[in-house]
């Protein structure tokens, strides 16, 4: 059963006439202005391939701490590489997860990869799920926000050429629920994303909430966690999330509301000791580094007021990241 996050049929998208596809868009705008979040069902990536991208990731998950540890991520490839339980903080909760993390997949840094007679076959399937996420989806709905904003349909995609999204694995272990439930460990704080849009997919294991974001008028993960009401996304084998990063919210001049969201423990599993483990994927897009954001002119006027200044896309995200892993 569904919760009241809007289900989208991203079909029309792909294969529809123009009237179908302006109906589409027309939902996904509602669907931002309101939840900020949306199912997306019909994406264009086959169920089975996604099956077994959670395969590699459980395989990758499974080496030895020893091994996943040397891929840490540098300075100069902050957007690469594992990160271990515990190192993400946010307002001063750590993570109870791992992540696996990589961008461009033509990108020359094998360091940040496991060796190939380890994993044999990972880097490749990893490059190609990335891409396939990049074009037969995040590209397309980047068409359907620019023209939702009244923008030449390549709009936003100018500013999105790939160089900045990022592949996301993560991994939560298995833990107790009254750890979960006392709060004595968290598997991922409310936060926002900090980019344009997220993909997300889950395994079989839920505990992933949405606030509701028409549901308050804050915007701060702090302020939205207390005022919120939060909707539990449950994992359906039909539909990955889609949801508002920061940035994005910033170029809408929040029509689009960032969504804030977090993991906690699965409603499903309510009556277990222990919550099984849990695997999911990130896929984030971010603009290009040097891309100015600021509110577009067509959001807004004499009675919606400019909200923000510009703000440099690659300064920001290494701010936030400098943060998140410090
Ligand atoms: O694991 C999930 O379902 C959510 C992960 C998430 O929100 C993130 O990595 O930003
Ligand atoms: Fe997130």
């Amino acid at each position: 059963m569904h919760s009241a996050l809007p289900i989208i049929d991203f079909s029309p998208i792909l294969f529809g006439s123009l009237e179908s596809r302006q109906c589409t868009i027309s939902e996904i705008d509602n669907a931002l202005r309101t939840v900020g979040a949306f199912y997306l069902r019909n994406y264009g990536i086959e169920r089975a391939k996604i099956d077994m991208w959670f395969e590699w990731s459980q395989r990758f998950f499974d080496l030895p701490l020893s091994e996943k540890e040397r891929l840490f991520p540098t300075p100069r490839s902050f957007e690469q590489g594992y990160f271990g339980i515990h190192k993400e903080k946010v307002r001063e909760q750590t993570a109870l997860k791992e992540n696996f993390d990589f961008g461009d997949p033509e990108a020359n840094n094998a360091s940040c990869w496991p060796q190939e007679e380890q994993l044999p076959g990972f880097r490749d399937f990893a490059a190609d799920f990335h891409q396939v996420c990049e074009h037969s989806n995040d590209d397309k709905l980047l068409e359907c926000l620019s023209v939702a904003l009244n923008q030449e349909p390549d709009f936003f995609g100018c500013y999105h050429t790939g160089s900045m999204f990022v592949s996301s694995l993560i991994h939560y272990p298995a833990v107790s629920s009254d750890s979960l439930r006392s709060g004595q460990v968290v598997r991922s704080p409310a936060h926002s994303d900090l980019g344009t849009l997220t993909l997300l997919f889950q395994q079989n294991i839920g505990g992933l909430e949405v606030a509701d974001m028409s549901s308050t008028n804050k915007l701060s993960s702090a302020a939205v966690e207390k005022s919120a009401t939060f909707i539990p996304v449950e994992p359906d084998a039909e539909t990955i999330l889609v949801n508002v990063g920061y940035l994005l919210m910033r170029w809408s001049n929040a029509r689009w509301k960032n969504s804030v969201h977090r993991v906690s423990e699965p409603p499903s599993l309510i009556d277990k000791q222990i919550v099984p483990e849990r695997y999911s994927f990130a896929f984030f897009s971010f603009p290009d580094a040097h891309t100015v954001v600021e509110p577009l002119p067509a959001c807004h006027n004499t009675e919606i007021p400019k909200r923000w200044g510009p703000i440099n896309a690659g300064k920001y995200l290494l701010s936030k990241r400098d943060k998140l892993y410090s």
